[in-house]
């Protein structure tokens, strides 16, 4: 189904994209276009080749790849956090590589979880990602509290977005931890964290925030906002493979206190191997950290993150932010008759890098897309997510999507799958 716009001007904004050429650093399949980089983004030549070089370090190193290596996995943690912390706006000693997502928010719940007097509560909200409610519920359960009593969700108002004054009025005299995401992982909504960690801090109360969906997508000043922890993923926007091991933040303010998990590989390094058995913590960051590093997981994300020290995360924000807002001019346009609604943030700074497509036969839409050789993912109950990424996707990319969406719509082409999501996307 031919579209109103004109392919050329995709072609065109193609042409004048200083980041058209760091297409060709990634792996992407002949024939079709992927759109789901905020789940997990692709493989790119440079992550291959620092992972492949780890594991020649291993062949021909053994137990010496720890100090001796290409990338010598003793510092590797180390390093890969100095490559994070611009992306979060924290000093390398405020960053650590280590864990995963879910593994980091139960250390540093487990850290900074103080329930004292009446501050017993924690307050998240109501249309977080599931892992980070579990987690909270079971470190209240861990501390013999009830998570129905004490765990409390800011609630949104129309299902997609979150209203800070809702979450500001939340945050009364019995909590005494705040968890949020960045970015909603469906609608896409920014929350605005300097003003939340302001307000929270000004009624005693700490703050983190999980930044799987903005960490590699968006700037980020943890430092500067006084966040006191942060957490996120480097397998989505950070391209760092899948399972990666994830990142963390804690505001140097709170260095010094101990873990709420220890364990060896969170010692001063100079003192790890001294195998006393009294804990000498690094004096940073590399605190939060527990056990031996999941070195060839790391080692994908030293090239991965490279690409992003040379391009810089203004850059990626910025074309990340035209392609979002092409599409959306493009969904507006073309596709308007057919029932979808744009559930995500319209305005630069509430918009995340994906867009939120909502349509009743969601499911199936993204089945087609599928059968178009498009890979979107699909967020129940009637999510079609689409993430243009900077990186690697072009204007014209959207373009295609949007035509091909016009196609399956016009030609009912969604009528051919059932209405029901698959195992994971
Ligand atoms: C916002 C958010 N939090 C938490 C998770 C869980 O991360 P993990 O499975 O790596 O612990 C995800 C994605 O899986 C996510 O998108
Ligand atoms: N970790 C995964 C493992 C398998 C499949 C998807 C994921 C995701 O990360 C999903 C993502 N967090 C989301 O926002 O839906």
């Amino acid at each position: 189904m031919p579209l109103t716009a004109k392919r050329e001007e995709a072609i065109e904004r193609d042409e004048q994209d200083r980041l058209a050429p760091y297409r060709n650093e990634f792996y992407l399949q002949e024939g079709s276009i992927y759109m789901d980089g905020n789940s997990l983004g692709l493989l790119s030549k440079r992550a291959e080749a620092t992972l492949l070089e780890s594991l020649a370090d291993w062949r021909e190193l053994g137990i010496d790849g720890w100090m001796k290596g290409r990338h010598p996995w003793f510092e590797l943690s180390e390093k890969l956090a100095a490559l994070n912390a611009p992306l979060v706006g924290g000093s390398a000693d405020e960053v650590m590589v280590t864990g995963s997502t879910t593994v980091n928010l139960h250390q540093l719940v487990a850290t900074f979880f103080a329930p004292s007097g009446q501050r017993t509560k924690i307050l998240a909200d109501s249309l977080t990602f599931p892992s980070d409610i579990y987690a909270l519920q079971s470190q209240l359960r861990l501390r013999g509290l009830d998570p129905a009593e004490h765990l409390v969700q800011a609630e949104s108002r129309d299902g997609r977005f979150l209203d800070e004054a809702d979450i500001i009025a939340a945050m009364t005299e019995e909590i005494a931890l705040i968890v949020l995401p960045t970015v909603l992982y469906r609608s896409g909504q920014i929350l605005d964290m300097e003003r939340l960690t302001r307000e929270a801090h000004a009624r005693g109360i700490l703050i983190g925030f999980d930044g799987c969906h903005s960490v590699g997508a968006i700037p980020h000043a943890f430092h500067d906002w006084g966040v006191d922890f942060a957490y996120w993923c480097n397998y989505k926007h950070l391209n760092g493979g899948p399972g990666t091991v994830g990142g963390l933040f804690v505001h140097e303010r709170h260095f010094g206190t101990l873990p709420g998990l220890t364990g060896w590989f969170g010692s001063r390094k100079d003192k790890q191997f001294d195998m006393d058995h009294t804990m000498t913590p690094a004096e940073n960051a590399g605190a939060f950290q527990i056990g031996t590093p999941h070195v060839l997981s790391l080692a994908p994300q030293i090239g991965a993150l490279e690409l992003f020290a040379e391009v810089g995360i203004e850059a990626v924000r910025t074309k990340s932010l035209a392609l979002t807002d092409y599409m959306m001019t493009l969904v507006d346009q073309e596709l308007t008759p057919y029932g979808f609604v744009i559930g995500n943030p319209r305005d630069d700074k509430r918009r995340g890098a994906h867009l939120s497509l909502e349509h009743p036969e969601a499911a199936r839409i993204c089945k087609a897309l599928k059968a178009h050789h498009v890979i979107p993912d699909f967020r129940a109950p009637n999510i079609v997510r689409l993430a243009p990424v900077a990186l690697y996707n072009k204007f014209e990319d959207v373009y295609e999507v949007v035509s091909i969406l016009k196609t399956i719509m016009d030609e009912k082409q969604y009528e051919q799958f059932k209405n029901e999501r698959e195992v994971v996307a």
